[in-house]
């Protein structure tokens, strides 16, 4: 956990050993006391150096102990005793040092870092904050506006018994204090570590060290047990865990081999398909960019070089356009490592791509396809070589959104599964593997979202209240904002080929149920006055131009939910922001139960990490899977069962059998649920 060395029979050298991130466990945390001890007691020790081993310093508390009860000698003391020492304490930093790591360094009293360490203190992002001194030693070391902004982002420095020095403070601290709490209410809405962050910088600006740690101390103490920790510290996990995919062969993560993708071919330079072509090239891959017709292949090898060109720019480092290729031919793919097909949402379309891939690549090329929600398996079947065809569902735009679903058909071999699930981590993806049926996780679940949003329309509500209510939640975007943002045509095209919508509905008069449950057919009218969103400078709302972005309430969308709630005699209710949310989310996380049910997700935490990175979940509601163990599974029993005998004929309200056995078996925490599902027929 530490190991102690003598060097040069003057320095003592204690190394941190606790693997991977050398993590301060209560075990660590005893034997650093120990070595400091010994240190400070043998005469022949002139000196210490704090050191971590495999080349990282400490990557902070050990999270994992946050979830128990708190054991082993407390950081604090630990930390003040080392910065209090009659020797020279010296930290020796590689890699990171990162929250306890580096209030760790804080207190030594010199530092000397690497070139390539980092630094910095990401409590808040686990809904906490420094709480062993940084946000007392750093504002004396550095002065408030720099304390203010490492503590939320990280910058290297060195330190030397700060808690001695008086904070650098501004004459105007309450207006800087109060510009930042302002910056940091509009970047993290409803988000409590930040705001604590600020007030204990306040305390370091204006009280003595031993009141400043008393009062970062209260408010760590505030957070510690707060919802919001334990789902940003979920989160962390949930993410690390998303990666380890496992099949029912036994064929895992851990075994399974990934193919070295060093070539790439994209089908198709729409929106899709030029993020996904930037997102290739930036990691050093080669891709052959293919489209049909001469005038859509030079319009959208414009647009990703521009593309690729400012994202160089960003980065410092030259656009890599010497690794594109654009072509009309499918030939020129015969030696790819591997294709993704983005063409348009049309499975006739896409099967024909497959058949002709099947032809022209080698053999060991593998086929993926981009498709947001068909059929997977049926597209590896028209090829001839169904174990190398797998999904890799892009979000858009695909070279900015984190997350890749990797959707495994029952004939997908794990090598083609690992190499998906690598080629997403190369590209700087969260990737999540994912069952083969209509929407996978992501887009099956938005459904009943949306669903009861467009419900609640022909109730009473608006799209702003609705909007509102999902942003006060800590959304980025409400549900109708980002269907204007999305493009309202995407769903009608769709509801159309499902049979919903067409030609034979009566437009003056549209049926409010169809295909046997509740239906609602006010996108339907929506997108038939042209309203697509904001690339038509209308839909849920109005934009000063098309493809504008300031969204403001349409009094044309209110006429027309009111004529219809009068055509159809739906005398308008009030509608309180907890039904929005309870409805809205309710039947979301409904959704995800029958998808553990039905094996496509294989553990809460991928549903939750699909929405925090694919949909703009708040990350400190922990995702739908979290956010309703923590309501209370037993009260999102009572209010589905309540909504359902309000709206029979809506299926998506009726709660899921695993949320009733979950709650019959106790309502267990959210990390133990996969116990509980006993899937008959895993489809991953
Ligand atoms: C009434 C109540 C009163 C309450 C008062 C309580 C007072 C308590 C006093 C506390 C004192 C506060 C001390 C401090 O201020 C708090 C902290 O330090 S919080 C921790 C801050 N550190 C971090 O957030 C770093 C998190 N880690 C990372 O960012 C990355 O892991 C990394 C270090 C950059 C390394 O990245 P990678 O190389 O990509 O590796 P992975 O991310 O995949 O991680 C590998 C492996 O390690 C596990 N892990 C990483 N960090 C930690 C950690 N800090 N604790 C535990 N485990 C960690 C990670 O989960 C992976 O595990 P695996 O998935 O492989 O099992």
């Amino acid at each position: 956990m530490a190991r102690y060395e003598l060097v040069k029979r003057s320095v003592a050298l204690i190394t941190l050993t606790n693997p991977p991130v050398n993590a301060l466990s209560s075990a660590v945390r005893h034997a650093m006391a120990k070595s400091m001890e010994q240190a400070l007691n043998d005469p022949k020790v002139t000196a210490v150096v704090i050191c971590g081993e495999n080349g990282r310093f400490c990557g902070g508390a050990d999270i994992r102990e946050f979830a128990g009860p708190l054991r082993g000698p407390p950081l604090v003391p630990l930390l003040d005793a080392i910065e209090a020492g009659e020797k020279p304490v010296v930290a020796a930093i590689e890699g990171v040092a990162l929250g306890g790591g580096f209030e760790l360094a804080l207190v030594c009293h010199y530092c000397i870092a690497h070139f390539k360490a980092r630094l910095g203190l990401p409590e808040v992002t686990l809904g906490i904050l420094p709480a062993a001194g940084g946000t007392q030693r750093l504002p004396r070391l550095i002065g408030i506006p720099a304390a203010l902004e490492l503590i939320t982002t990280a910058k290297p420095l060195s330190s030397r018994r700060v808690s001695m020095l008086t904070t650098p403070c501004p004459p105007d601290l309450d207006a800087l204090l109060e510009v930042v709490t302002m910056e940091v209410k509009k970047k993290a809405r409803g988000v409590m570590a930040p705001l604590a962050c600020i007030q204990a910088v306040r305390a370091a600006a204006t009280m003595p060290y031993s009141k400043g740690i008393k009062r970062e101390s209260e408010l760590m103490a505030t957070l510690f047990n707060s919802g919001q920790a334990r789902a940003l510290q979920y989160c962390f996990f949930a993410q690390r865990t998303a990666g380890k995919w496992t099949l029912p062969s036994g064929a895992q993560w851990n075994n399974s081999k990934p193919r070295e993708i060093r070539s790439a071919a994209i089908i198709g330079l729409g929106t899709m398909g030029r993020g996904i072509v930037v997102s290739l090239a930036r990691v050093g891959i080669s891709v052959i960019a293919v489209e049909s017709e001469k005038k859509l292949l030079e319009t959208g090898k414009q647009m990703v070089i521009g593309m690729l060109e400012r994202d160089a720019k960003r980065r410092g480092v030259s656009a890599s356009l010497n690794l594109l290729k654009f072509t009309l031919s499918l030939q020129d793919l015969k030696d790819v490592d591997l294709v993704i097909e983005a063409v348009f949402e049309d499975m006739a379309l896409k099967k024909r791509v497959f058949q002709e891939l099947s032809k022209v690549c080698r053999p060991a090329t593998l086929l993926c396809t981009n498709t947001s929600g068909l059929d997977v398996d049926a597209l590896a079947g028209v090829t001839d070589r169904p174990h190398l065809v797998v999904g890799m569902h892009f979000f858009s735009p695909a070279h900015v959104m984190k997350l890749l679903e990797v959707v495994c058909g029952p004939r997908s071999s794990s090598e083609t599964i690992a190499t998906a699930m690598s080629l997403g981590k190369r590209m700087g993806k969260v990737s999540v593997a994912v069952g083969n049926c209509p929407g996978f996780v992501g887009n099956r679940m938005l459904k009943p979202y949306m669903d009861q949003a467009t419900f609640l329309l022909e109730e009473g509500a608006t799209p702003e209240q609705i909007d509102k209510a999902l942003e006060d939640f800590g959304f980025a975007m409400g549900v109708f904002r980002m269907s204007d943002l999305a493009g309202l045509d995407v769903g009608w095209r769709i509801r159309k080929e499902s049979g919903l919508t067409g030609p034979d509905v009566d437009p003056k008069n549209p049926p409010r149920r169809r295909h046997g449950r509740r239906y609602c057919p006010i996108p339907d009218m929506v997108c038939e006055q042209g309203r697509f969103g904001q690339k038509t400078g209308r839909g849920w709302y109005m934009y000063d131009k098309p493809g504008g972005t300031n969204a403001k309430p349409d009094p044309l969308i209110q006429n027309l939910l009111e004529m219809y709630r009068s055509r159809y005699a739906i005398q308008p209710r009030n509608i309180s922001d907890q039904e929005i949310i309870e409805r809205c989310l309710f039947a979301l996380a409904n959704e995800g139960f029958r998808i553990l049910e039905d094996g496509i997700a294989a553990r809460p935490e991928d549903i939750d990490v699909i929405y925090l990175f694919g949909y703009g979940f708040p990350r400190h509601r922990g995702g739908p899977m979290f956010y309703a163990s923590m309501v209370g599974l037993e009260r999102v029993l009572e209010r589905l069962e309540h909504y359902h005998q309000a709206h029979p004929d809506v299926p998506h309200l009726e709660p899921s059998p695993l949320l009733k056995k979950l709650v019959a078996c106790g309502s267990p925490s959210v990390q133990t649920w996969r116990e509980h599902i006993k899937t008959m027929h895993s489809h991953l």
